[in-house]
C-alpha cells in the first residue's frame, strides 16, 4: 500500500551547505514517526521539502505516493503543517481564524463544525470569540489543530509541537495527537525532546548532521524505552 509520506535518499544542499544526506523512511497511514535530532540536524528541512518550499538536490519525497515537486498543490492539500510558533492572527478570534483559513482552502464550515472541531481540541468556549493574540501557546495550536480537523487532511507535520508548553498542555497535546493518528491521521513531527518523542510516537529516527543514524520502534503496543533513545541520542551528538 502507498504510505502517506515518504523519503526516498533525500538530500538536500541550502545555500552550499548539505543539510540533508540520502534520508530515507516512509510514514505509514495511522502512525506518529518522530524525528529526533539536535540543532541544526536538518529537522525543519525536512518538513519544508514535504511541503515544496525546498527541493530537493538528490533523491524525492513523495506524499501519497506522488513526488511533492511533480505536484506541490496536491502535496499542499493533504498536508496541515503546524511551524514551530502557528501562523494564526493575533488579531483575530478562533472563529474568525477558522472561518479566513477554511475560506483560503475552498472549505467554508458553519458555526456548528467550527464549535465540533474546538469541542475535540477541548477549546474553552469562553476563549473562541477572544482574539488570539490573549491565548497561551497551548491555546493557540490547538485552534491550529481544530483548523487542520476542518480542512480534513489525512496528514499531520509538526515542528517542535510542545516547546514551551507547560507539561499538563504537554500530556493533552500528546493524547491528542494520538487520539487524531488512532482515527487514522499520519503524523510526521520533528523534535529535539527525548522524552516527548518517546511519550507520544510508534517510531523515532535519530537526525544528526543530515543523516538517519537510527530508528527506534515500540514493540507490541509499549512505548519506546527513554533511556535507550536518550542514551543514542547523547552519544551520537558526542560521535
Ligand atoms: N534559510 C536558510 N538558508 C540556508 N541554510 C539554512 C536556512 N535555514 C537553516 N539552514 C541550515 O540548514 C541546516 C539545518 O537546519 P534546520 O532548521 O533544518 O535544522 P533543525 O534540525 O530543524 O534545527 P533546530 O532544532 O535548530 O530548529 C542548518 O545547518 C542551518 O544552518
Amino acid at each position: 500500500m502507498t504510505s502517506p509520506l515518504e523519503a526516498k535518499s533525500l538530500s538536500l544542499v541550502r545555500e552550499g551547505n548539505a543539510v540533508l544526506d540520502g534520508v530515507s523512511f516512509t510514514v505509514a497511514r495511522g502512525e506518529i514517526f518522530a524525528l529526533l535530532g539536535g540543532n541544526g540536524a536538518g529537522k525543519s528541512s525536512t518538513l519544508l521539502t514535504f511541503l515544496g518550499f525546498l527541493k530537493p538536490s538528490g533523491g524525492e519525497v513523495l506524499v501519497n505516493g506522488q513526488s511533492v515537486t511533480g505536484d506541490v498543490a496536491a502535496a499542499r492539500g493533504a498536508i496541515a503543517y503546524l511551524p514551530e510558533a502557528a501562523s494564526l492572527y493575533g488579531h483575530m478570534t478562533a472563529y474568525e481564524n477558522l472561518d479566513y483559513f477554511l475560506d483560503l482552502a475552498g472549505k467554508p464550515a458553519g458555526r456548528a463544525d467550527l464549535d465540533a472541531a474546538l469541542d475535540r481540541v477541548a477549546l474553552p468556549a469562553e476563549a473562541r470569540t477572544r482574539r488570539l493574540r490573549s491565548y497561551s501557546k497551548g491555546m493557540r495550536q490547538k485552534t491550529a489543530i481544530a483548523l487542520a480537523l476542518l480542512r480534513e487532511t489525512p496528514i499531520l507535520l509538526l515542528d517542535e509541537p510542545t516547546s514551551g508548553l507547560d507539561p499538563v498542555a504537554i500530556d493533552e497535546f500528546h493524547d491528542l495527537v494520538k487520539a487524531l493518528a488512532g482515527g487514522g491521521q499520519t503524523v510526521l513531527m520533528v523534535t529535539h525532546d527525548v522524552y516527548g518523542a518517546c511519550q507520544v510516537a510508534d517510531r523515532v529516527g535519530l537526525l544528526r548532521g543530515g543523516k538517519l543514524v537510527g530508528s527506534f520502534s515500540a514493540a507490541n503496543g509499549e512505548r519506546i524505552d527513554t533511556e535507550t533513545v536518550h542514551a543514542a541520542f547523547a552519544e551520537r551528538q558526542a560521535a
